[in-house]
């Protein structure tokens, strides 16, 4: 049996993990970091997350036909995935073993590589970056079902779905649906929650609904799962309707999207005397160490917010504390965004008007249709609504909400705004190229 000692140990190939091995190996710190597949070189977001969906979102979009669009997002993943191996293998100090870790003490960890090999490996420092996995509810029948698919699973179907019944109305279950949709899929999202995205503003979820209803997909919130009946063409998802009424829902393709778990299989922490939290994340503190100080988990498995610019983050964090000052903390974070990327896509930071009005703020509201930008018009993409939440004495920006062409990137400007101060007149008051979507902002003034 090969045996390994390093000053570094990184479990997981994800974005937090990665870019760690490689600072770590650039600034001489012996660095090996171990993932399970040769499929997930780069992690989720490469391979299954991310990239792969972007890719067939703007691939819909562009109306290019779905099984071309699958393959070229497969071959983009793998060029993505074999260009973040190389990064890692071909640099100094730094080693990539391809299998699954597994603690055997607080130091070190056993990997059993693809051809049941066993290496050990012994660390100074260890850092989990494991991830996440979909969490499947019970439902009657799902397990049965040949028809269920997980994020990951539909990911590689080159069929296009002609039913597609999506379980959970989320970040997934609704960038799944606007791009299933276009590409030509009759899609219905039913969701347990009693309002159609519950978080966001009245306003906004109107016009989001709305605009996904018109492209033809079919929403029900507060609905009952009670059974999947499998068929021999389709199956059928048996649910109670929030009316009372009964449906049965025929369906060739059935997506689950109610979350994500966190991944320790395998791993026993418990041998290392790393706690989890009742739902299996890794808590940690500010600094991301787990209860055992030369041990650190990073990405969605510590249980924070779950995306790829959190992970990297988090990389930040140890990285200051290893080589900085220690002066970067979890805490740090304000004014954290998001993007879903249905068409057109939504992005939102900061407070919304509820959560202002909780607080008892002092708000001005500013709203425009995205149809007043010209750049909408340009891109044939007209729908949607922005809207402002503004501090009624200081100016100060407290939220956004941009449901409209580019949301996505015109979110971190106003993140960059609002972190540094920038009043809302002088954000709405500055020169921006025409015809763009930045001058969206000009529309408010
Ligand atoms: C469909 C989908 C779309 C998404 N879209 C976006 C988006 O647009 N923007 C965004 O910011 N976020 C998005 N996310 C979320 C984002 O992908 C995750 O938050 C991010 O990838 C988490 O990265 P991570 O660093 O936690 O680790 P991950 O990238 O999840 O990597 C964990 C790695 O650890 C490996 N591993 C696990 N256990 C072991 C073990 N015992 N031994 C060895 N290796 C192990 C796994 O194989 C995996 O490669 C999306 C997620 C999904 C599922
Ligand atoms: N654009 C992005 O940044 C992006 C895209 C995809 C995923 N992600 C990340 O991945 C995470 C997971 O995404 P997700 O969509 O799986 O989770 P989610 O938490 O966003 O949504 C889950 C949805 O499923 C519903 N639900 C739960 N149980 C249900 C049940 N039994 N039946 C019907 N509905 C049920 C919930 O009410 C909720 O609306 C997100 O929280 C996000 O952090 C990010």
């Amino acid at each position: 049996m090969q045996s390994i000692k390093t000053d570094a140990l990184i479990i997981g190939f994800g974005k937090a993990g990665k870019t760690l091995a490689a600072y770590l190996a650039k600034h001489q710190v012996q660095t090996v970091l171990v993932e399970q597949s040769d499929q997930m070189y780069g992690g989720t977001c490469i391979n299954i997350g991310c990239i792969p969906t972007k890719s067939l979102v703007v691939q819909a979009e562009r109306k290019v036909p779905y099984a071309d669009a699958v393959r070229a997002t497969d071959e983009l993943t793998a060029f993505l995935r074999q260009q973040n191996f190389n990064a890692l293998d071909t640099l100094t100090g730094s080693t990539v073993i391809t299998g699954k870790a597994s603690f055997v003490s607080a130091h070190d960890i056993t990997v059993r590589t693809q051809s049941s090999e066993e290496i050990q490996i012994q660390a100074d420092r260890i850092f989990i970056n494991t991830g996440t996995v979909p969490f499947l509810p019970t439902i009657p029948g799902l397990e049965g079902s040949s028809r269920i698919y997980t994020s990951t699973s539909l990911l590689k179907e080159s069929r296009l779905p002609k039913k597609l019944v999506v379980i959970g109305g989320g970040f997934i279950g609704l960038e799944y649906a606007s791009m299933y949709a276009q590409y030509g899929s009759q899609v219905t999202v039913l969701d347990t929650s009693p309002r159609f995205l519950p978080r966001e503003d009245d306003d906004l979820a109107a016009e989001i609904g709305n605009v996904l209803q018109q492209k033809g997909i079919t929403i029900y919130n507060g609905v009952r799962l009670k059974e999947i009946q499998p068929g021999d063409a389709l199956d059928t998802v048996a649910v109670s309707l929030a009316d009372g009424r009964e449906a049965a829902l025929e369906a060739d393709a059935i997506l689950v999207a109610t979350g994500r778990q966190a991944y320790t299989d395998g791993l026993n922490v418990a041998a290392a005397g790393v706690q989890t939290d009742g739902h299996g994340f890794i808590p940690v503190n500010n600094y991301l160490q787990t209860n055992v100080p030369h041990i650190w988990a990073l990405g969605d498995i510590n249980g924070g917010p779950q995306f790829t610019y959190i992970s990297l983050d988090d990389f930040r964090i140890i990285r200051e504390q290893l080589f900085g000052s220690a002066g970067r903390a979890v805490t740090d974070r304000k004014n954290v965004p998001f993007s879903v990327f249905i068409t057109p896509p939504y992005a939102h930071i900061g407070l919304r008007e509820k959560e202002a009005a909780a607080q008892g703020l002092p708000v001005r509201i500013h709203k425009i249709p995205a149809k007043v930008v010209p750049r909408t018009r340009i891109l044939n993409q007209t729908e949607g609504l922005l809207k402002a939440i503004v501090h009624a004495e200081t100016d100060q920006i407290l939220g956004f909400s941009l449901f409209c062409a580019e949301a996505h990137e015109l979110i971190n400007l106003i993140r960059l705004a609002m972190n540094n101060g920038v009043t809302f007149s002088r954000l709405t008051d500055e020169i921006y190229t025409h015809p763009s979507m930045t001058e969206a902002f000009n529309y408010f003034a």
